[in-house]
């Protein structure tokens, strides 16, 4: 009679469990089979984008316009958590080549040639003064700050004036729309994009709160920056205060919309909320209020 002793027997296991096969199995073997059988990413590699979440700005925009269709000119767009940077492609070629892209991400991550980026982050009040600087027109860019080249050199250019607007009369002017820049400076951005999430724990309730901070940290931004008529997307991890920012939402956009693109994965809880024309004169406090 055979008799297997332990140690054969966990030799045994360690040799089946290194097998390619087998690997398949666990979770990353299933995110490899799952990422090189799929139609978006294959296709983002063919079209040249950096990741298939480019499809679902795509199809957001060809259903709800965000961008205008390019028809208007010199669009301003601020494109939150961008990384690796597919939407910023997808918004740049979309606004045509007199747009101006801003990224914003926590992570460090070159932009694509011809968005600036910005290693911020969404939650601290200062990544919302250099936002508004890089789009105010006090802050004059040059040709030279292509940033797919010289991104570290823009940030820190971006950071060395908002240090020296911070104790001068330009303050005023630049962050409170005051002296002459009026309306123009107050709320300089036409569209706002947000594909923001943190690192998910697997624990939903967890997941959902830690994306809900997130959109409300980018309909803050939409409420202090964007100009009245402009467009808002952002993603959501769904769960049970989905009607509550929604309610949020409607008191800041005159259009309030849920879609879930065909790129988003059915096993996926996350959802694209679509706010279309800003409201004007909103009361940051009353949009909060429960
Ligand atoms: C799903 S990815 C975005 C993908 C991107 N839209 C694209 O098309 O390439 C989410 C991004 O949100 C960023 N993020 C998460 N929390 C953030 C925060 N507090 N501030 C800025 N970015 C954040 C992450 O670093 C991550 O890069």
């Amino acid at each position: 009679m055979l008799v297997i002793q332990p140690l054969q027997l966990s030799l045994c296991f360690r040799r089946i469990s290194r097998s390619p096969r087998l690997l398949r199995f666990n979770s990353q073997g299933r995110w490899l089979d799952r990422q090189s059988n799929d139609y978006y990413t294959r296709e983002a590699k063919v079209q040249g984008l950096r990741s298939r979440a480019a499809f679902k700005l795509m199809e957001l925009d060809d259903k709800f316009h965000l961008f205008q269709g390019g028809k208007r000119r010199h669009q301003k767009v601020l494109d939150l958590g961008f990384a690796p940077g597919a939407w910023s492609q997808v918004a740049q070629r979309r606004v045509g080549p007199g747009g101006m892209l801003l990224g914003v991400d926590i992570l460090p991550c070159e932009p694509p040639k011809g968005v600036h980026s910005i290693q911020s982050n969404i939650l601290s009040r200062k990544t919302h003064e250099l936002i508004r600087l890089y789009f105010s027109s006090y802050f004059q860019l040059y040709k030279s700050d292509n940033l797919h080249e010289h991104h570290g050199y823009f940030q820190h250019r971006l950071e060395e004036q908002l240090d020296r607007v911070r104790s001068s009369e330009a303050y005023d002017k630049v962050f409170n729309g005051g002296l002459c820049s009026g309306k123009v400076d107050k709320f300089p951005i036409d569209t706002i994009i947000s594909d923001m999430m943190a690192n998910t724990s697997g624990i939903s309730i967890r997941d959902h709160y830690q994306s809900i901070d997130l959109a409300d940290a980018a309909l803050v931004t939409a409420i202090d920056l964007l100009r009245p008529g402009g467009n808002f997307v952002c993603k959501l991890y769904t769960g049970k205060e989905d009607r509550l920012f929604e309610k949020r939402l409607r008191k800041v956009f005159q259009r309030v919309n849920r879609f879930k693109p065909a790129a988003s994965r059915d096993e996926s809880k996350e959802l694209y909320f679509v706010g279309l024309g800003k409201k004007d004169s909103i009361d940051k406090l009353d949009v909060f209020l429960v």
